[in-house]
């Protein structure tokens, strides 16, 4: 081996070592390889640079005593299309909810309904927070009806349930939102609701909803007991573009920061302003005075046309009453049911409703951003029975 060694020229080693950091060099120089079709880009190409000049970031437009703060994120969030997030959260519905509906089935199939049967049927209706009212009503109908028309056919026994519940949920109610403007001015809408319930994350879902519909939309942060509150909507307007009147001063008239909010959504011409209140009131007669001067200060400007009462569903009767203290102190227009994937006790959709004589126009089902849906009674019925 040695002697084929010797006998190959010195000038082939030096042509080798040449070769080879030749090589060397130009993958060293040509940097990594980038894959077929290039990299794909999370901006499109109409998108500004991040930092760049209209981007948007930055703040301005000042109101009184408060401060319209139109932060766009240098890339904005696009809300899920209508028909995929409705598609979704129909699951999720039927997934927390058809308990209930499942119960109700199974005893009423059973081949004979005896008055214990009623009584479980009942008990099942109180556990899911329908209310002793329309537990009763519904049982009532229902003892005639199986009377009548029997239970041989469990297609028949569904259809059945089906009706008398969509007849206590009441299809007839008008759940659409008033998010139009009304000649020169926006839509106004009031949320309310103790601390807790979702009054904030539900105001930043529906400024998503509607910003999908391609409404301009305005958000007041009228909960001035915490700046963390203001922070936390106006992080939600950022996300989808939307700019939010609040005030600097922590503690500051919540009344003022909301005609702020309101006399801003005029001047910019937008189609509806969402103003966010507060929630943490030691007494009834505070809830009453509070809420009642934001509503006549806010009516200097422009008319009040929805006043939305956030209910927390897993709450039971602690959401009955609370329910009831709103509805003395301000008009209540709608309800926005939220935490319903955290309880099989959809019931309460029409204990709510009898109680205020107002319908279910929202449901929360999660904590993600578009986890809000519009309120429709026969989907609701059927994800129960699903
Ligand atoms: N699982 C679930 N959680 C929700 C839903 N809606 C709101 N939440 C959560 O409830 C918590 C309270 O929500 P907030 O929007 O801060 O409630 P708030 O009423 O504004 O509370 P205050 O600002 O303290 O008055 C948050 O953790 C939300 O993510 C829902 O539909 N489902």
């Amino acid at each position: 081996m040695d002697q084929i060694l010797a006998q190959i020229p010195v000038f082939v080693y030096v042509l080798i070592a040449v070769v080879v950091l030749a090589l060397l060099g130009f993958v060293l120089l040509r940097g990594p390889k980038a894959p077929p079709g290039g990299y794909d880009s999370t901006r499109d190409a109409d998108d500004p640079a991040p930092g760049a000049a209209g981007d948007g970031s930055g703040e301005h437009a000042r109101a009184g005593g408060g401060t319209a703060t139109e932060t766009k994120a240098p890339s904005l969030d696009t809300p899920e299309s209508a028909g995929s997030r409705m598609a979704r959260l129909r699951g999720r519905l039927a997934k927390s909810n058809n308990v209930f509906g499942r119960g109700l089935l199974a005893l009423l199939s059973r081949d004979h309904i005896d008055q214990d049967v009623w009584d479980e049927i009942e008990e099942t209706l109180l556990m899911a927070d329908l209310g002793t009212d329309a537990s009763m009503e519904l049982v009532e109908n229902l003892q005639v009806r199986v009377k009548a028309e029997g239970t041989q056919d469990p297609n028949h026994v569904k259809a059945m349930l089906r009706e008398e519940l969509l007849k206590l949920v009441d299809p007839s109610m008008d759940r659409s939102l008033a998010v139009t403007r009304k000649g020169d001015t926006p839509a106004v809408m009031l949320v309310v609701g103790v601390n807790g319930v979702g009054k904030t994350t539900t105001v930043g879902k529906l400024a998503r909803v509607l910003v999908a519909e391609d409404k301009d939309v305005m958000l007041g942060a009228a909960d001035t007991f915490r700046a963390a509150a203001a922070d936390q909507l106006q992080t939600w307007g950022n996300r989808v573009g939307v700019p939010t009147v609040r005030s600097e001063v922590e503690g500051a008239d919540p009344a003022s920061v909301a005609f702020d909010a309101v006399k801003t959504g005029i001047d910019s011409e937008v189609d509806v302003v969402m103003i966010d209140t507060a929630g943490r009131l030691q007494n009834k007669a505070g809830l009453m005075d509070q809420l009642g001067k934001i509503k006549r200060v806010v009516e200097k400007a422009a008319e009040v046309d929805e006043v939305l009462l956030v209910i927390d569903a897993t709450t039971g009767q602690n959401g009955m009453t609370q329910a009831r203290v709103f509805s003395e102190a301000v008009n209540v227009t709608g309800i926005a049911l939220t935490k319903l994937d955290g309880t099989a006790k959809g019931g309460i959709v029409v204990a709510i409703q009898r109680e205020l004589g107002a319908p279910v126009k929202l449901i929360g089902l999660g904590e993600g951003a578009d986890d809000l849906a519009p309120f429709d009674a026969e989907q609701f019925v059927d994800a129960l029975l699903e």
